[in-house]
């Protein structure tokens, strides 16, 4: 029976019908008028933060929620390009720029966020990593009390529950809700890469543990092949148990009541069910909507910088530095060609994988075709446990893998067609290394284009406004490009597939300022999206929320998700987040007087 198709699919269904059952449970909730805490928008930092508040019996706690329910279907890795083409993405587009994101439709890049229970936690790809202990021990040096990594580490130990089995023991965690793993799938083209890296130097080794500079298989969010978002994480295990916690899903917060004599919070307004009503909060209102929405319902609320609101017809109530800050992650993916086999899409109709994934095995679990990661100091390379200015991540597959990426990225159909198309027409066998820079030097900003809350704020990326940003993403290229020198790499035929973009051949081929021509038109986001409400003491003019999250001048109104970081840190982000709200859920009870 193990091999019987339709046998395996009724099994997958049982699984997703089992989640349907979980989701539902929060269906015909009835908003009541007041609650104790109100946490807007149930992502990543969302869902953790209303888990954690209603662990206080006493506190009736509300999770609003813009988006729908989660599915299984969405929790196969393999998926992952494909949701973003779907109702759970906002779809937001960066405006257009005449330096970046040359490659994609009308120079505008597509910036994906999850609309959904788990918000971009259901999108992400799944990446594990916590950036390096500098970049928390940076925030607290930025005028941040307890935000050092001495002072985080606690908390991203309590949400890891880590089965990688050589995680460095003091520094993983094992029991906590975010289940974290590797996949139980490698391609050749994956172990090349890890032999390729060591060739070069680095040592294998666990980059979430004591130090970071290594090479390693990737970690991911995910258990049993199953990708472990927040509201899997969180929300899933308290189903039918928590009565004090109340969700609601398909409710988007228009706006956070503000008094304007008092300058305190006391709840918001939500469109639900076809109708705009109030609900009130008797403690705090708590803002995670994430690194774009944030910004945009603080403005509407009459947080933000007084002149631009006045421009758009608010009336402000604190003049601050909203959207301001607004920092990414890019890479400009690099291909290369294969003897060995890699990722492409017709290999996914094989209906027996999903015997295979079903048995928590197989490429179906590989999340988006990311399999592994290098970190590089490039100025300190000798330096062990330098601080990395670039990683590499290894894509099993390339453009033409799958019909999704290209859409996804809003890839020109004249660039495809003169970059991938004979690799798709070839059916040859390809992979991506994105070289992601980790600490850029440009800042975007997010603004609003008017007051109505269901217009979408305008995106100014800013990409490579610093020069330092396209110098740093040529080096890191170049290191990709170098590991083909290796014996690992050689071992399967690696070679970098040399087709030129055509609106980069004034420069001659392989010339750094070709390279730096393809890096503005490559300008791909890995999704980092963070800072548009600064955590910084309030002498930084920049500054939106104290250490404790608490926004500047506003009672009762705090901030907890990736728009706090003062500065991004050197990985992805996701876990970063988890443990935002981790820290703010215990700030949270300690001001109210739950927990010392
Ligand atoms: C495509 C993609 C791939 C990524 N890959 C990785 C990866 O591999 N590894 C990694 O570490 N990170 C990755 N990230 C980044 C990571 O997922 C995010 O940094 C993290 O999820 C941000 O968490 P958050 O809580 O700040 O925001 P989100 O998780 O985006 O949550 C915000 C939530 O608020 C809701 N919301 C917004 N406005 C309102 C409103 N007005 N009313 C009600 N609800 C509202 C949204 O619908 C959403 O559910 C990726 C992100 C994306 C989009």
């Amino acid at each position: 029976q193990e091999n019987n198709v339709l046998f395996e699919t009724i099994n997958f269904l049982r699984r997703g019908q089992a989640d349907v059952e979980l989701e539902n449970y929060d269906n015909g909730l009835v908003l009541d008028t007041e609650y104790d805490f109100i946490v807007v928008g149930a992502g990543t930092a969302g869902c953790a933060l209303a888990a954690r508040l209603s662990e206080n019996p006493k506190w009736k706690v509300l999770l609003l929620e813009a988006g729908g329910p989660e599915r299984l279907v969405m929790d196969v890795p393999i998926v992952a390009h494909f949701l973003q083409l779907g109702e759970m993405n906002w779809k937001y587009r960066t405006q257009p720029s005449d330096h970046a994101c040359l490659a994609m439709n009308n120079n505008r890049c597509n910036w994906p966020r999850g609309k959904v229970m788990g918000g971009s936690s259901v999108l992400n790809y799944m990446m594990y990593t916590r950036g390096n202990r500098r970049d928390y021990d940076r925030w607290q040096a930025l005028g941040n009390p307890g935000w050092s990594y001495k002072d985080v580490l606690p908390y991203f130990k309590k949400y890891e529950g880590s089965s990688v089995p050589d995680a460095e023991e003091d520094y993983v965690g094992r029991n906590g809700p975010v289940k974290v793993s590797y996949v139980n799938w490698r391609s050749k083209i994956s172990e090349a890469f890890v032999e390729a890296a060591q060739q070069d130097g680095l040592k294998y080794r666990d980059y979430n543990g004591r130090i970071q500079n290594g090479v390693a298989f990737l970690h991911t969010t995910t258990r049993n092949s199953t990708r472990w978002s927040s509201n899997r994480a969180y929300l899933y295990p308290l189903k039918g148990k928590r009565t004090n916690l109340h969700v609601k899903k398909n409710a988007l917060v228009t706006k956070v009541l503000i008094d304007p004599q008092t300058k305190t919070a006391y709840g918001i307004m939500v469109q639900t069910e076809g109708r705009v009503q109030k609900v009130l909060a008797r403690r705090e209102v708590i803002v995670s909507a994430g690194a774009i929405n944030t910004p945009q319902l603080l403005m509407l609320s009459g947080v933000g910088p007084a002149k631009h609101l006045r421009e758009v017809g608010i009336k402000p109530i604190a003049d601050l530095a909203v959207g301001y800050n607004l920092q990414d992650h890019t890479a400009p993916a690099v291909t290369f060609t294969t003897n060995a086999t890699s990722l492409k899409f017709e290999d996914f109709s094989d209906p027996t994988l999903i015997n295979r994934f079903n048995r928590m095995e197989g490429p179906y679990g590989s999340p988006g075709g990311c399999e592994a990661i290098a970190f590089w100091d490039l100025d300190h390379e000798r330096d062990e446990d330098g601080w990395p200015d670039i990683e590499l991540f290894l894509v099993g597959g390339s453009m033409s893998s799958n019909p999704a990426i290209s859409r996804a990225f809003g890839l020109k159909k004249s660039i495809y067609d003169a970059l991938f198309a004979e690799i798709e027409d070839k059916s040859l066998n390809a992979f991506m290394i994105f070289p992601m820079i980790l600490r850029p030097k440009s800042r975007g900003r997010i603004m609003l284009k008017s007051s109505d809350p269901f217009k979408y704020p305008l995106i100014h990326a800013n990409y490579f406004a610093h020069p330092y940003d396209v110098d740093i993403s040529v080096r890191g290229l170049l290191k990709a490009v170098s590991l083909m020198e290796q014996r690992g790499m050689k071992a399967i035929d690696a070679k970098l597939w040399e087709r030129k973009i055509p609106t980069c051949k004034q420069h001659p081929y392989k010339s750094w300022a070709y390279w730096a021509c393809y890096v503005r038109h490559f300008t791909f986001t890995i999704y980092h999206y963070s800072g548009t409400a600064k955590m910084g003491p309030k002498s930084d003019r920049a500054a939106v929320v104290d250490a404790r999250l608490r926004v500047h001048g506003i009672r009762n109104l705090r901030v907890a998700d990736a728009s706090i970081m003062p500065e991004i840190m050197s990985g992805h982000p996701n876990g970063p987040v988890f443990m935002i709200a981790e820290k703010a859920a215990d700030m949270i009870k300690q001001d109210h007087g739950f927990i010392q």
